[in-house]
């Protein structure tokens, strides 16, 4: 691997702002040893902790810490790489930042570091993007599925699938550079045949990779039901809160109200919608259609129903149910019938808090099924739409091989070959590292 003694060295303080135990300054480049060996006052050897004085320009001690040095390629971004260990105070690390800066080194920018070891081969796209969901995961599952994706899993899945339709490309080319004889004879049916295997490798991927994206995303939980059948209530009690404001007043919620609620090791995004009813005023009316239009998006419908009424409740929404892929359904206000046991149902009290472990339980459940087992690893919107894509491409593949169209087929195979090969990075348009790395931290 190359390092690129053209690329400026960068510098910037790796750990979190604010007073910490230990601070990290990190310098990545070609400089970046030099840099070190004036901060330091002395020279570092590679992977070895070294214990220093960092030094200002007079010689001044600004701190003693731990220096590190790694040679390049064997480091993080694969150019040399030091580390500054210093005590976790911000005036410090400031001031070992600006002493770097004036040693020639340029503040990093959002990313840089992991976008330097996306250039220089030490991480894929997929894998830089699982360093930023690592670092953004909220929970147990999240981090572990981030960790799977950094390891290459998701990586791996994707390389596999390219290495096949290229393999497959240069099948067709082959076939359409002996077009003067009869398609058949060539084995048209054999591409037909591989492009359907292809189609269920990519289907099977994407289904894991729409997963994986829910992992990153967490699971997005739409309250819905008929007005007053406590919604809101049920919104509070679950978040512990008084978000939701609650009254005997049917219609009394109109925009959306989000809170991310901890159920076990997992975190859900609950949101709580205006009930919905074909009636009220123009706020109302326009809370209605929020809470349809959040509707699809959901993951999962928690359903509320009115014990007292819920055949009613569910004719209300049934029609609005549609379009969900989940539900769970919850009959609420327990407190006020004697007879509450239902099948299809979990039965509470938000008023009372009867219930609500067996609804924590039922909704743990369902994030069970929505992935985050054994293997599963995360993955974003942007994936899951170039696995479509590519899927799109194949159907136009497999439809122009029973023309005998091979050019056709051979452009499809091509644009499917693309999309998949823009997920780890091999095949990228201009703007989209720029895109993803200006979401990373600092430092990172
Ligand atoms: N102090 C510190 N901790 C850290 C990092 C860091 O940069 N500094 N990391 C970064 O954000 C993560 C670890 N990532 C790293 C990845 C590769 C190498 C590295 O030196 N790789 C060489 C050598 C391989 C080996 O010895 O195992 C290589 O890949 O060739 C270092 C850190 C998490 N913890
Ligand atoms: N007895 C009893 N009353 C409840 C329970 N849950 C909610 N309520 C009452 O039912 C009324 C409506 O509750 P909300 O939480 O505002 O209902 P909502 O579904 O959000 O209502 P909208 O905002 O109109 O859609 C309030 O007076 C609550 O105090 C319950 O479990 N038992």
């Amino acid at each position: 691997m190359t390092t690129h003694a053209d690329t400026d060295t960068i510098v910037a303080i790796a750990t979190p702002a604010g007073a910490g135990g230990v601070g990290i300054v990190r310098l990545s480049g070609a400089r970046a040893r030099d840099v070190a060996h004036a901060v330091c006052g002395r020279r570092l050897e590679p992977r070895r902790a070294h214990h220093v004085r960092f030094l200002d320009e007079d010689g001044e001690v600004l701190d003693d810490g731990i220096a590190i040095a790694f040679a390049g390629p064997a480091s993080y971004t694969g150019e040399d790489v030091v580390e500054l260990q210093a005590h976790g105070s911000p005036v410090v690390l400031q001031q070992l930042q600006s002493r770097c800066r004036m040693l020639g080194a340029r503040l990093a920018r959002a990313g840089e570091f992991s976008e330097r070891a996306f250039l220089n081969g030490r991480l894929d796209l997929a894998q830089a993007e699982a360093v930023a969901d690592l670092i953004a995961a909220g929970d147990v599952r999240g981090a572990r599925a981030a960790r799977r994706s950094l390891d290459g899993v998701f990586s791996e899945r994707c390389a596999s699938l390219a290495d096949a339709l290229l393999q497959l490309r240069v099948y067709v080319e082959a076939m359409i550079d002996f077009s003067d004889e009869p398609i058949d004879t060539l084995g048209g049916d054999e591409v037909a045949r591989r492009i359907a295997a292809l189609g269920a490798a990519l289907s099977a991927l994407e289904q894991d990779a729409e997963r994986g994206r829910r992992l990153r995303d967490g699971l997005h939980v739409v309250i819905v039901g008929p007005p007053n059948a406590g919604k809101s209530s049920l919104l509070n009690a679950l978040a512990g809160s008084d978000r939701a404001i609650v009254t005997d007043i049917a219609g009394t919620t109109r925009d959306l109200l989000q809170e991310t609620v901890r159920i076990g090791s997992a975190e859900l995004v609950l949101v709580d919608t205006a009930g919905l009813r074909d009636a009220g005023d123009a706020i109302e009316r326009e809370g209605i259609r929020r809470a349809r239009a959040e509707l699809q998006r959901a993951d999962l419908a928690l359903v509320v129903l009115d014990a007292r009424d819920v055949a009613g409740g569910l004719s209300t929404v049934a029609d609005d149910l549609a379009a969900v892929p989940d539900r769970l359904l919850v009959h609420n206000k327990i407190d006020l019938v004697e007879d509450h046991e239902a099948a299809d149902a979990v039965p509470v009290s938000a008023r009372t808090g009867a219930g609500l472990d067996r609804l924590r339980a039922a909704l743990a459940q369902r994030l069970d099924g929505g992935g985050g087992g054994e293997g599963a690893f995360t993955a974003r919107q942007r994936h899951v739409d170039a696995l479509r894509e590519a899927s799109t491409a194949l159907a136009d593949a497999a439809a122009t091989v029973d023309g005998g169209a091979l050019e056709l087929t051979a452009e499809s195979l091509r644009a499917a070959h693309d999309a998949v090969g823009a997920i780890t990075g091999r095949v990228r348009p201009d703007d989209l590292l720029g895109h993803i790395f200006s979401s990373f931290c600092i430092g990172k």
